[in-house]
């Protein structure tokens, strides 16, 4: 089987002051040194945009990627409010969440504005995580898998082979995002091998080495059954990547 480079990408959603990243940053450079067995995990951490020039100063030399959380899909123009991916590049950003469940939904992000979104991030060479995932009533309903497909499809089926194998998806269930709710290894493993379906429709031989990341209430107890699973390939991790030493912890965590 092809092995896949796990990534945890931290996603602090809107915590965090320009002195909190700073001071986070230097301190999980310092534990990090200090884990005994090192990490084999890729890092990310996923900033506010008022945050992301203090990470750059503190976090581009290292190992430590650095991510946004959102993005628009021009390059500039009358957008009032909007960043646009060259300003990303800009402050050493590697990474862009796209299509989070919470832009999704408090923000009416729809799977059109979406896959422009992947695209653009594509285009400038950012590595967009496009996160998809059910609510509460659809797993109720048993159209979990089918809805999920369609946001994976929606996204990127209009790019090449080529740019979906640059791409990383995160499943992330609503309802176990910030919940302590978490969804047992089973069935996450479940969902994430489904979007590794679609995605070897989608582009056959890239499918393998995407990496597909599970999210939601992810923290050091739980990192090690969720990895375990054959298609889970990482976490994008909420509130337990807003404290250097818990993330610390989570990531040693990681085998
Ligand atoms: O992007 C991260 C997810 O929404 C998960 O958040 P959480 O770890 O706080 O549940």
């Amino acid at each position: 089987m092809m092995t896949r480079k796990p990534i945890i990408a931290g996603n602090w959603k809107m915590y965090k002051t320009v002195q909190e990243a700073k001071d986070f940053a230097a301190g999980l450079l310092e534990s990090l040194e200090k884990l005994e067995n090192g990490t084999n995990a890729e890092m990310v951490i996923c900033a506010p945009f008022t945050a992301l020039a203090a990470l750059k100063d503190e976090l581009e030399e290292s190992i430590i990627h650095i991510g946004a959380q959102n993005m628009y899909y021009e390059t500039q123009g009358a957008y009032t409010g909007e960043i646009s991916p060259l300003m990303l590049t800009e402050l050493a950003c590697t990474y862009v969440i796209i299509g989070h469940s919470e832009r999704r939904e408090y923000f009416k992000e729809d799977d059109a504005l979406i896959a422009k979104k992947v695209k653009t991030a594509l285009d400038f060479g950012l590595t967009p995580i496009l996160c998809v995932g059910e609510n509460l009533a659809l797993r109720e309903a048993g159209q979990a898998l089918v809805f999920v497909q369609g946001q994976v499809e929606n996204a990127l089926r209009e790019l090449s082979p080529e740019e979906i194998r640059k791409i990383v998806v995160a499943y992330e269930p609503i309802w176990a995002i910030g919940t302590g709710r978490t969804a047992s290894p089973q069935d996450a493993q479940e969902m994430c091998a489904a979007i590794r379906a679609t995605l070897a429709r989608l582009a056959a031989e890239a499918a393998q080495e995407i990496r597909i990341l599970y999210g939601g209430s992810v923290k050091a107890s739980n990192i090690a059954e969720l990895m375990d699973q054959p298609d889970i390939d990482g976490a994008l991790v909420g509130g337990a990547s807003l404290d250097f030493l818990g993330f610390t912890e989570l990531i040693g965590s990681v085998r």
